[in-house]
C-alpha cells in the first residue's frame, strides 16, 4: 500500500515537472472520429501535453468539452470549421496528428480511400503549412504512402517543408508484430520487436523476422505470421463489419508516437519509433519515402537507421514493396502537381 502511494506521488512529481517547464500544444484534425477521440483521451491522458487542441468538421467542441472534465492539468480546447477554427486550432502546436479522413469497409484496400483522403489530407496540410509550419506532422490517414508525399508537397509549394518534421505513422505495424510474434511463440509481447520497414500497406509492410527474438521461424510458420502483419488491418475491417477500421488499437499507436516525439523534445536520447519518413535509403531507385527505425530529437528525426542485413526471403519481400511503394508515393505526389 505505502509502496504505491509512493509511486503514485514519484510519477505526479515526474508529470508536473515535464508539464512545468515544457509547455507542448497538440493538435488532433479528425478528433470526432473512430480514431480521434480514443487518442484524444490518451492525449488528456499524458502529462507531457499542456493543450490539447481538437478539430472536426463536426463534433471538435463536444468531444473537448467531455474530455475538458478529466482531473489532468491540460487545457483541452475544441473548434469548428468557422471562419477561423481551423487556424486557432493549428496555431503554437508542436504536434499535428491527422486521423481525418474515411476508413475502409470489407474488400477495399488503403488506396481505394485515396480519391476521398488525397484532397482533405491535402487541405488540412495547407491549414497547417499556413499556421504552423514548424509543427511536427503526424499523419494517420490512409493511404499513408500517398498521403506523407501530399503534405509534403504542399509545404514544398509553400517552401516550408522540414523533411525531418514530417511523418507517416506505422507504429501500428510494429504493435501488431510484437504482439503476433508473442501469440505464435507464447511469450510477453512487451519484450518482443520485430522490425517492421517499408510502407503502410499489404506488401509494403515488410516485418524483419530475422532481426526478431525468434530469427529461426521458418517454412509456414514464418509465412503465415508474416501474412497476419502484413494484412492485420484487414482482420480488423473485416470483423468491424462495415463500421470502419482499427481505431483503438491505432489510438494507442498514434500516443505511443506522440509521446515518444516529446519525450524526444523533451531532451530525452535515444528515442527510436519506426516511421515513413522522407528518406535517403532508397532514393537511388526513386523512393523518396520509407519507413525504417528512426531516432528522434528535438527537431525530428535526428537519424535514420538502415534496414540491416536482410535473409533472401525477406529481399523478396523488399523487392515486393518498393515497386508497390514507388507508385503510391508518385500518386501522391502527382495528385499535388493536378490540384494545387
Ligand atoms: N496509419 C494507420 O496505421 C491507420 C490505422 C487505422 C486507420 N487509419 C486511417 O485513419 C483514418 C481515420 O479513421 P477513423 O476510423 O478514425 O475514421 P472515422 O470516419 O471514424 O473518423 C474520421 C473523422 O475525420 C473527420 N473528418 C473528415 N473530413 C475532415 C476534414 N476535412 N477535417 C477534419 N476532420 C475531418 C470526420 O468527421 C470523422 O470524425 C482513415 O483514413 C483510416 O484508414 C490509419
Ligand atoms: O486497415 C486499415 O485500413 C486501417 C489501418 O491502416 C490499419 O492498418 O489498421
Amino acid at each position: 500500500m505505502f509502496a504505491a502511494r509512493r509511486s503514485v506521488n514519484l510519477f505526479q512529481k515526474r508529470a508536473f515537472s515535464a508539464s512545468a517547464s515544457n509547455a507542448s500544444k497538440v493538435a488532433v484534425l479528425g478528433a470526432a472520429g473512430g480514431i480521434g477521440q480514443p487518442l484524444s483521451l490518451l492525449l488528456k491522458l499524458n502529462p507531457r501535453v499542456s493543450n490539447l487542441a481538437l478539430y472536426d468538421i463536426r463534433g471538435g467542441p463536444g468531444v473537448a468539452a467531455d474530455l475538458s472534465h478529466i482531473n489532468t492539468h491540460s487545457v483541452v480546447k475544441g473548434y469548428n470549421p468557422d471562419a477561423s477554427g481551423l487556424r486557432d486550432c493549428l496555431e503554437g502546436s508542436e504536434i499535428i496528428l491527422i486521423p481525418a479522413g474515411v476508413p475502409r469497409k470489407p474488400g477495399m484496400t488503403r488506396d481505394d480511400l485515396f480519391n476521398t483522403n488525397a484532397s482533405i489530407v491535402r487541405d488540412l496540410a495547407k491549414a497547417a503549412a499556413e499556421a504552423a509550419p514548424k509543427a511536427h506532422v503526424l499523419v494517420i490517414a490512409n493511404p499513408v504512402n500517398s498521403t506523407v508525399p501530399i503534405v509534403s508537397e504542399v509545404y514544398k509549394a509553400r517552401n516550408v517543408y522540414d523533411p525531418k518534421r514530417l511523418f507517416g505513422v506505422t507504429t501500428l505495424d510494429v504493435v501488431r508484430a510484437s504482439r503476433f510474434i508473442s501469440e505464435v511463440q507464447g511469450t510477453n509481447p512487451s519484450g518482443e520487436a520485430v522490425p517492421v520497414v517499408g510502407g503502410h500497406s499489404g506488401v509494403t509492410i515488410v516485418p524483419l523476422l530475422s532481426q526478431s527474438n525468434h530469427s529461426s521461424i521458418a517454412g509456414q510458420a514464418r509465412d503465415a505470421l508474416v501474412n497476419r502483419i502484413q494484412f492485420g488491418g484487414d482482420e480488423v475491417v473485416k470483423a468491424k463489419d462495415g463500421a470502419g477500421s482499427a481505431t483503438l488499437s491505432m489510438a494507442m499507436a498514434g500516443a505511443r508516437f506522440a509521446e515518444s516525439l516529446l519525450r524526444a523534445a523533451q531532451g530525452e536520447k535515444g528515442v527510436i519509433e519506426p516511421t515513413f519518413v522522407d528518406s535517403p535509403l532508397y532514393k537511388d531507385q526513386g523512393i523518396d519515402f520509407f519507413a525504417s527505425k528512426v531516432e528522434l530529437g528535438p527537431n525530428g528525426v535526428e537519424q535514420i537507421h538502415p534496414v540491416g542485413q536482410v535473409n533472401e526471403y525477406e529481399q523478396g519481400l523488399l523487392d515486393a514493396c518498393l515497386a508497390d511503394l514507388k507508385k503510391n508515393i508518385q500518386k501522391g505526389v502527382d495528385f499535388v502537381k493536378a490540384n494545387p
